[in-house]
């Protein structure tokens, strides 16, 4: 008999799937602690959550026979994916099913917003008819600024324009062609920020957007703008929103979510013009329905070892295809991910050429693997092996893939090259000893880097005085510098520099080094 527990309310009637499997047994847990969980889980071969349980390294290091943890919806946040993925455990989302839910939810929480509806419910319950305290404002002619053009941004777009609002938006990922199809005008961030009266936040948290709507995105904008979050906690500022609202800058704020779940005690919550939800965005009959619906199919499937559709961390192809090319998968990640970090623009081509003895294999899953190493911090939860190339398409990135003899005096080379609208650039990696992952050129210079933990780029011009205060700067801030590699073409002329350094480097002490006489630019990668 197979067992299957299942956390967090998922939706009892969405579990038929799983419930028609005559092998297969299903246990509904209850609210549990990490003790609890650690305890029980070695008895179980697939686990289903939403956002409560905390799937835990130790969960996950304590679960002996789990072959798949699937999750009733879309962030992936509260799964340890890289905990499951060295233990070989499938983990699947249903990313789908709950778009509308959300956007629904989002609407419902800007005509609150405008309209004052909680406040005015709460009065009324009071026993006050308080007619004059709440005049709103409508939306009709109003500019509603998205940020995250994605599922359920786009979705929210076609809602708002029904409502005759001016949509605009920003996602640095999502190219014209897109944008026009959804007659939505593409802009700046610092424009959705200055030029909107409503402002809605549809994008995962990733380094690059928590904290993004702070004191500085507040002062650009407009006095008495109203601002939405439906996505993650954490990607608006709570201590600064919180400023924002008493000072009247910001005139209302909705959060369904927060930077720590459950919330009860937050400063917001005492504020007149704040209202929240408790990370309600997903919770409709429907979107349970199809979000328990869509993960038990999943877990079926993985469970019989049978083609799984949204795969989040391990690709879903043939046994024989993959271990041929298994040992290149990190890598050709590593290479995307770099890639991510480094290029400028929108990107509208990828091309990746594989050289030497790769040339002889199916290479087709490694392309997959730099495209998901490149899209991955952007869309941090839903890229997959087998989504990622749609998800590429679909923003108007081609993916070519071309063989060539010459590997540069490698066994096998893979080289990525990405073009934006601003650069073109490329990189090229290796693996040392079929195992170890190296980069060994970056726009034709040649250089050794291990693809891992935080690494410095610096380009400069090869003149004397540039290492040592860029060395300087960095042991200022107490940062221990593991490893330097140096590349030059001419003596005098461009070189980079990249340093593997123990902790990031802080954004003041980037600032510095572009400084240094001779340093072309800068950038913090994270591998
Ligand atoms: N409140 C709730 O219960 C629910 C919350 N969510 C959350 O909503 C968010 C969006 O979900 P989907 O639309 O399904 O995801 P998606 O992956 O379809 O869309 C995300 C979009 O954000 C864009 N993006 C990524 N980084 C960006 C950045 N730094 N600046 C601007 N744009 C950026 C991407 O290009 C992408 O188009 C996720 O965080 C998800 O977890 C989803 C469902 C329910
Ligand atoms: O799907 C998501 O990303 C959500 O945030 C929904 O969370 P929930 O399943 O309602 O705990």
């Amino acid at each position: 008999m197979l067992k299957v527990l299942v956390m967090d309310g998922v939706s009892e009637e969405g579990l038929v799937p799983l419930r028609r499997e005559e092998d297969i047994e299903v246990v509904i847990g209850q609210k549990m602690t990490e003790d609890d969980l650690v305890q029980v889980i070695p008895e179980y071969d697939a686990l289903i959550v939403r956002s409560a349980t905390k799937v835990t390294r130790r969960v996950v290091e304590a679960a002996q026979n789990l072959k798949v943890i699937g999750r009733a919806g879309v962030g992936v946040d509260n799964i340890d994916l890289e905990a499951a993925t060295t233990r070989g455990i499938l983990v699947v989302n249903a990313p789908d099913g709950n778009t509308i839910a959300a956007t629904e939810h989002t609407i419902a929480m800007m005509l609150a917003l405008a309209r004052n509806i909680p406040q005015a419910v709460a009065r009324l319950k009071e026993g006050v008819w308080d007619k004059k305290a709440f005049i709103g404002v409508e939306l009709r002619d109003k500019t509603l600024g998205i940020i995250g053009l994605g599922r359920i941004g786009s979705a929210v777009a076609k809602r708002a324009q029904a409502l005759e609002m001016n949509v605009i938006a920003y996602d640095p990922f999502i190219n014209e062609e897109k944008a026009a199809s959804l007659a939505v005008e593409l802009v700046a961030l610092e424009d959705v920020y200055r030029r909107s009266d409503f402002i809605t936040v549809h994008l995962p948290k990733t380094k690059e957007s928590y904290h993004m709507i702070g004191d500085e995105a507040f002062a650009l904008m407009k006095d008495g703008v109203r601002i939405i979050n439906c996505a993650r906690g954490g990607i608006i500022d709570e201590e600064a929103l919180y400023r924002a609202l008493v000072s009247g800058k910001v005139a209302g704020a909705a959060l369904d979510v927060f930077e720590k779940e459950p919330n009860t005690e937050s400063p917001l919550l005492s504020l007149p013009n704040f209202i929240a939800t408790p990370h309600l965005g997903a919770s409709t009959r429907e979107a349970q329905l199809n979000v328990a619906v869509d993960v038990s199919g999943e877990i079926v499937a993985a469970l019989r070892g049978k083609l799984v559709k949204n795969t989040v961390n391990i690709p879903s192809i043939s046994p024989q295809v993959l271990s041929a090319v298994r040992p290149y998968l990190g890598l050709a990640e590593k290479l995307g991910k770099l890639q991510a970090q480094l290029v400028t623009g929108r990107i509208r081509k990828i091309e990746v050429v594989y050289s030497g003895e790769l040339a002889r294999q199916e290479v087709s899953p490694l392309t997959t693997a730099v495209v998901k190493g490149l899209l991955d911090p952007i869309l941090q939860e839903t890229v997959n092996f087998v989504n990622a190339p749609v998800l590429a398409k679909n923003r108007g990135i081609q993916v070519f893939q071309a063989v060539d003899g010459e590997a540069e005096g490698y066994a096998s080379l893979i080289t990525v090259k990405v073009y934006s609208d601003k650069a073109e650039k490329s990189v090229a990696g290796t693996l040392f000893g079929k195992q170890d992952p190296r980069v060994v050129m970056i726009d034709g210079y040649r250089i050794d880097v291990d693809p891992s933990g935080h690494i410095l780029y610096v380009p400069h011009i090869d003149k004397p005085r540039i290492i040592g205060p860029v060395g300087l700067l960095i042991g200022k801030h107490d940062i221990n510098i593991a490893a330097m590699q140096v590349g030059r073409k001419e003596i005098g002329g461009k070189a980079i520099m990249m340093l593997s350094v123990d902790a990031p480097v802080p954004e003041e002490t980037l600032g510095e080094i572009a400084q240094v006489d001779g340093v072309l630019d800068v950038k913090m990668v994270h591998l």
